[in-house]
C-alpha cells in the first residue's frame, strides 16, 4: 500500500480522497487545526492530521499539495529537503522566482501536476524546436472570480458579457491570482517562461465553465487549444480536472 500525505483540506483534496485508486492510502494530512477533530472522526484514527509536514514520523511515497502558492512556500523546501516525492498544484508558486530555486536545488523529487490544462506534453516537445509566441487566456464565471483580484479591476455583478479585465505576464497573473491562475504558471514553466508567456484573465457572465485556451507557435508549426472544464461544486474557481490530475498522480504511484 503506497502512502500519501496531502496538504490541504478544501475542496480539491475532499475530491481526491473521493477519487483514490486501490492500494493507495492517505496516510497524513496537513490542515489547519480547526480540522483535526473532523480528520481523525473521519477517518477512524486511520489517518494523522499534521499541522507541519515535518511533523511526521513515517515516510510518505508521496506529498501531495492540493492548498495554496503560500502552502508551497511555506513547506515546498522542507518536504523536498527530506529527500520526499513533492506534487505541487499551486503551481503558480514557481512565479517567486527565489523560490523557484529553493526548490529545484532542495533535492527529492518536484514534480508539477497539470492541473486544469491539457497540453502541457506537446508545448514540451513544441519547446525542443524552438517557441515564437505562447498565449494563454482563462475565461470564467463571475462567481469563479470572487474574492480575487479580479474585484479590484472590475464590478464583477455588473458584467453584461464577457470581457478581458486583466493582460499580462504569466508570473503577474500567477502571482495576483493565486486560486486562479496556477495555469498561467504551468503553461509558462512547459514554454517560454513566466515573463514572456502572455496572458488575458476574462471573466463571462454567460459561461458556468472555467475555458483555458492556449495558442503556440514555433519552428514545429503551431496549436490552438481550448479546454472548457466543469468547475468543482464545492469551489467555482477549481476545475475538476484540477483535482483529477491529483488524482492521477496517486494512480501513477499506485503503478509503480
Ligand atoms: N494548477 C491548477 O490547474 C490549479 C491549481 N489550483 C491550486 O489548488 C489550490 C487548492 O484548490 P482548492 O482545494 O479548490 O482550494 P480551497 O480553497 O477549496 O482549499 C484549499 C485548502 O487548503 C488550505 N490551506 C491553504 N494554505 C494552507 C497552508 N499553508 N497550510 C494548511 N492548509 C492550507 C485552506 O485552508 P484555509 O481556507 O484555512 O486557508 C483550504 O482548506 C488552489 O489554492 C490553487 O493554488 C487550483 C485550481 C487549478
Ligand atoms: O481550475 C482552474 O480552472 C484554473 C485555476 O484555478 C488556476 O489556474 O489556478
Amino acid at each position: 500500500m503506497k502512502k500519501v500525505m496531502l496538504i490541504g483540506y478544501g475542496a480539491m483534496a475532499q475530491a481526491v480522497i473521493e477519487r483514490l485508486p486501490a492500494n493507495v492510502a492517505i496516510g497524513w494530512i496537513v490542515a489547519r487545526e480547526s480540522h483535526h477533530q473532523a480528520i481523525l472522526a473521519r477517518f477512524h484514527g486511520d489517518v494523522t492530521p499534521l499541522v507541519d509536514p515535518l511533523a511526521c514520523e513515517g515516510v510518505p511515497d508521496l506529498v501531495l499539495e492540493c492548498a495554496s502558492q503560500q502552502a508551497v512556500a511555506q513547506y515546498g523546501e522542507a518536504v523536498l529537503r527530506r529527500g520526499w516525492h513533492l506534487a505541487v498544484v499551486s503551481t503558480g508558486a514557481l512565479a517567486d522566482s527565489e523560490l523557484e530555486t529553493r526548490l529545484l536545488n532542495a533535492g527529492g523529487k518536484l514534480t508539477l501536476l497539470a492541473g486544469a490544462v491539457a497540453g502541457i506534453d506537446g508545448l514540451s516537445a513544441a519547446k525542443e524546436g524552438g517557441l515564437q509566441r505562447v498565449t494563454y487566456q482563462s475565461r470564467k464565471s463571475p462567481a469563479s472570480w470572487r474574492g480575487s483580484y479580479a474585484e479590484q479591476l472590475i464590478d464583477l455583478g455588473a458584467v453584461k458579457e464577457a470581457q478581458i479585465f486583466f493582460e499580462g505576464s504569466a508570473r503577474e497573473a500567477a502571482r495576483l491570482f493565486p486560486a486562479n491562475a496556477n495555469v498561467a504558471a504551468t503553461v509558462a514553466l512547459g514554454g517560454v517562461g513566466m515573463d514572456d508567456t502572455r496572458v488575458q484573465l476574462m471573466v463571462d457572465p454567460a459561461t458556468k465553465r472555467n475555458t483555458h485556451t492556449l495558442h503556440v507557435e514555433g519552428l514545429f508549426g503551431e496549436f490552438h487549444l481550448e479546454l472548457s472544464g466543469l468547475p468543482l461544486a464545492s469551489n467555482p474557481k477549481t476545475s475538476t480536472l484540477a483535482a483529477l490530475s491529483a488524482v492521477r498522480a496517486c494512480r501513477e504511484l499506485a503503478q509503480c
